[in-house]
């Protein structure tokens, strides 16, 4: 099974419950059910992710050891567990293209390499749609029986994650009435993400205490919320490529003029006089299109598939997602595309845009 969705969706919560259930349900019908949970964050490999599994399984570590034999020791591991045993790979979009345990561990029984009467399978969790593009034909082949996609919390399911939440971490009445409706309301309009709603919802706390306030009030909340998104778009602006600041840049030019929600078209027009006044590279209509859609997975901008009439099919428009006069601000920090955003706003200040 493979889980996609963007980031805080709960989808490594989500498998977690399920996966106590299931257990819970094996445990009372007297099934042998072992999961193995495992974050590949630090692995950019099918042969790193095998090592550290087996480390997991048996203690040893076979690093430098060929992948057959890890592969072998793996199998070996697994099978004296017994029953059945399901691996769950968090982040498995680590391993880029390197996706043989993908293919290995779903065909494990056919292959031989477990026996007849144990179940072995996999899931997968990943926020990356491009990795799920990418993959192998026999690894999609052999691993997208279900497929399941998370979509964005509500405001509605962002409260009501919160509301419980709060109950354990704050005292009774601290939390002004406007507090977690306000935490949700802005989450969901942003990633529909349950950390960034609880980050949101931590900070004001936080704040509160430092300042010695009795409660969290509206006030925390939108202090903390101008903290954690100017920091988040902040922290994605400085780790972007040139070409995904050129793209943002004319996102946000549209965004100025009011021309948003715009096509790929529109927009690579004027990606093109951007990148031509600061003399960057220029890049075809499809890459750019590609750092479009990087940028909705970052959630700087938001990209919505339209269908179109009878030709040409489904398209993207985007428009920006993140404050605009904040993002002109930090665009600005750097100087070449700087000279970009003078011409975008036509050097007018951006403190009007910041207002
Ligand atoms: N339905 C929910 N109820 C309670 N808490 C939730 C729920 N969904 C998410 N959370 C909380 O939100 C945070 C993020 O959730 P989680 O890690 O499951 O998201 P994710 O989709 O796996 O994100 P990522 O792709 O970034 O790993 C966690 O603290 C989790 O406990």
């Amino acid at each position: 099974m493979f889980l996609f969705g963007k980031t805080g969706q709960g989808k490594t919560a989500g498998v977690e419950f399920k996966l106590d259930d299931l257990v819970a349900a094996a445990n009372d019908a007297g099934l042998n059910i072992t999961t193995v949970q495992y974050n590949c964050a630090g692995d950019s490999s099918s042969y790193h992710v095998l090592i550290n599994l087996v480390e997991r399984l048996t203690g040893d570590n076979l690093n430098g050891h060929p992948i057959s034999k890890i592969t072998d020791e793996f199998f070996d591991a697994v099978t004296e567990i017994g029953g059945t045993v399901i691996i769950v790979l968090d982040e498995i979009d680590n391993i880029g293209t390197s996706d043989e345990i993908l293919y290995s561990i779903p065909r494990a029984k056919s292959n031989g390499n477990i026996p007849d009467d144990m179940h072995l399978s996999i899931i997968g969790i990943s926020n990356n749609f491009k990795f799920r593009d990418n993959l192998s034909p026999k690894v999609k082949d052999t691993l997208f029986d279900e497929e399941i996609h998370f979509a964005p919390y509500d405001a509605n399911q962002l409260r009501s994650i919160l509301e419980r939440r709060a109950d354990q971490a704050f005292k009774e009445s601290v939390l002004e009435d406007e507090v977690i409706p306000l935490c949700a309301a802005h989450a969901a309009q942003d990633k529909g993400s349950a950390r960034q709603a609880l980050r949101y919802l931590y900070k004001a706390g936080e704040l509160a205490a430092n300042t010695g306030s009795d409660m969290v009030t509206e006030h925390h909340v939108r202090t903390a919320q101008d903290r954690i998104d100017r920091k988040n778009i902040e922290k994605g602006i400085r780790e972007m490529t040139v070409q995904d600041q050129l793209t943002l840049t004319a996102v946000v030019a549209l965004e100025v003029e009011g021309k948003t929600p715009a096509k790929t078209t529109e927009l690579y027009a004027r990606y093109k006089d951007i990148a031509t006044e600061i003399d960057a590279n220029i890049r075809t209509q499809r890459s750019v299109r590609d750092h479009l859609l990087e940028l909705d997975l970052m959630g700087v901008i938001t990209a919505t598939k339209k269908q179109t009439g009878n030709r040409g099919g489904p398209h993207y428009v985007f428009e920006l997602a993140s404050d605009l006069g904040m993002t002109l601000d930090i665009l600005s920090e750097d100087s070449r595309i700087g000279d970009a955003i003078d011409v975008v706003t036509a050097n007018r200040s951006i403190q009007e845009y910041l207002d």
